[in-house]
């Protein structure tokens, strides 16, 4: 890839001085004019190629009018070229999903191309060390494909050889700053080659009011909140078990509040039963009613509710061996969520060695053989580290919220997710802008997704319990 420069032989030596500087006679060729003539034709010719090949439209919007002008006159040209614009502008008004998706995410992305990317490649590359500067040649990544959604950019590039992912990664708030965007993600699309999304707007920088309930009774997916990309963010509940990290003020809250709140019509049907354990006795206690006689708040409680909780699990292992692999939730036998808030006080804060014994083997259990017989675990906790949750891997899905050290992303999400922009460390400690926003990595996919969740107000949750808890003051 590199050259080797006239002047790296040293028989072409002229002299030396006594500071040392060494000046080299370069070897002269002289390319005959025919030559250069050809070399510069072919290459507008393959420059006016590509350019028709990448930009059909845009060629063809300036091409026609030019052409009828220049053959009839700009009158004639004007009348017949009248109808495309006004065409164009009553589809962008009648239709403006398809005209966004045909043409205008297009002509925005043609735009960002030339005026953001193109314009500042060369210098965010050299500066950001993503691109070399050699004896005075720029060797840089190619830039690829730009392609706009209704809010990010995703831009593909070629890496340089001998590039790695990590070397993008590290780099993304430069990356960022660069193009003038609030953040850059990087995926790997194939051997040697990224795409970048830099969002041009973000969706969940307003609070989320609480999603409506569900008029069907479902056992999920439950609808929470929304994705960065302003589709909404369904929860798997029913077959997994769930992790939530964040700091205190992070929106734990509003994770559990919004599944309680898109299962409550499969609760009132007998699909779901929600076992609700509240160590803190501050978040679930608010709605403790729902969970009729499933709610512990004691350590002894917990441990006791927990221990139930293995109790049914054994007791459908039993029924189902060799007759069924999966469950379906039916009236007989619900899928049961356990919910745990501060999961953390139960175990590593618990100073009640057997208690927190029981409770720990009695977690391991359910998280380990709970999926295939229908009970489920939903816990949420503030600190990552290992020694606070010891069984932390053996939840499948993990949602970090805002964390305050950037190490604990990759305790949340997996080796990895900060690098590949899980910025969970950089979300905002203001409520308004920063509370229920996370991320998470989906089972399909190892990029993680910014989600942000629906906020279930002290009112909404009034609302729930009046409306679900039944008239004996337990829920069905
Ligand atoms: N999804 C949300 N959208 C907007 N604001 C929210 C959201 N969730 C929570 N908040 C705001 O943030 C505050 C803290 O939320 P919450 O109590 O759920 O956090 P937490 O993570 O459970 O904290 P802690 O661990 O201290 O209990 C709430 O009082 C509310 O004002």
């Amino acid at each position: 890839m590199f050259r080797k420069l006239p002047g790296d032989e040293a028989r072409n030596l002229v002299t030396t001085t006594p500071d040392t500087a060494v000046v080299f006679r370069p070897a002269v060729v002289t390319t005959p004019a025919i030559i250069t003539v050809i070399i510069l034709v072919s290459r507008l010719i393959a420059g006016l190629v590509r350019t028709l090949w990448r930009h059909p439209i845009a060629v063809t919007v300036l091409a026609v009018p030019s052409t009828l002008c220049w053959l009839y006159g700009w009158r004639v040209a004007l009348l017949l070229s009248a109808p495309a614009p006004t065409g164009i502008v009553a589809w962008a008004l009648i239709d403006r999903a398809s005209f966004a998706r045909l043409i205008g995410w297009r002509l925005l992305a043609w735009w960002r191309l030339i005026w953001i990317y193109r314009r500042h490649w060369q210098p965010v590359m050299i500066v950001s060390g993503l691109g070399k500067h050699l004896r005075g040649r720029d060797y840089l990544p190619r830039l690829g494909k730009v392609t706009c959604t209704a809010w990010a950019d995703r831009v593909t590039v070629r890496m340089l050889d001998g590039q790695a992912v990590k070397d993008w990664a590290d780099r993304i708030e430069a990356l960022a700053h660069g193009f003038g965007a609030p953040s850059c993600r990087v995926s790997v699309v194939k051997a040697g080659r990224l795409v970048l999304t830099f969002p041009r707007r973000d969706p969940l920088a307003v609070p989320l009011p609480a999603i409506p309930i569900p008029d069907v009774p479902t056992v999920g997916p439950v609808e929470i909140g929304i994705q960065e990309d302003g589709s909404p963010w369904l929860l798997n509940v029913h077959g997994t078990h769930k992790l939530v990290a964040g700091a205190t003020g992070a929106g734990k809250g509003s994770i559990i509040w919004s599944t309680i709140r898109g299962l409550l019509p499969a609760v009132r049907a007998g699909l779901v039963e929600l076992w609700a354990l509240d160590p803190k006795l501050m978040e679930l206690s608010f709605g403790r009613t729902l969970f009729g006689p499933r709610y512990a708040a004691t350590p002894e409680e917990c441990a006791e509710l927990l221990e139930q909780a293995v109790k049914v699990m054994q007791e459908r292992a039993a029924r189902f061996g060799g007759h069924q692999r999966s469950h379906t939730p039916t009236v007989e036998d619900p899928f049961v969520l356990v919910i745990v808030d501060e999961v953390a006080f139960l175990t590593a804060y618990q100073a009640d060695r057997d208690l927190k014994r029981r409770v720990s083997a009695a977690l391991a259990t359910l998280t380990t053989q709970g999926r295939a017989v229908g009970v489920g675990v939903m816990a949420a906790l503030q600190d990552p580290r290992k020694e606070v949750m010891t069984i932390r891997n053996l939840f499948p899905d993990k949602i970090a919220l805002r964390l305050d050290e950037s190490e604990q992303v990759d305790m949340v999400l997996g080796d990895g997710a900060r690098d590949r922009g899980a910025l969970a460390d950089h979300i905002s400690p203001v409520p308004e802008l920063g509370a229920g926003v996370g991320y998470v990595r989906l089972e399909t996919s190892p990029d993680p997704i910014r989600v942000r969740a629906a906020y279930v107000s002290d009112a909404d949750i009034r609302a729930m319990v009046t409306e679900f808890t039944p008239a004996g003051g337990e829920a069905r």
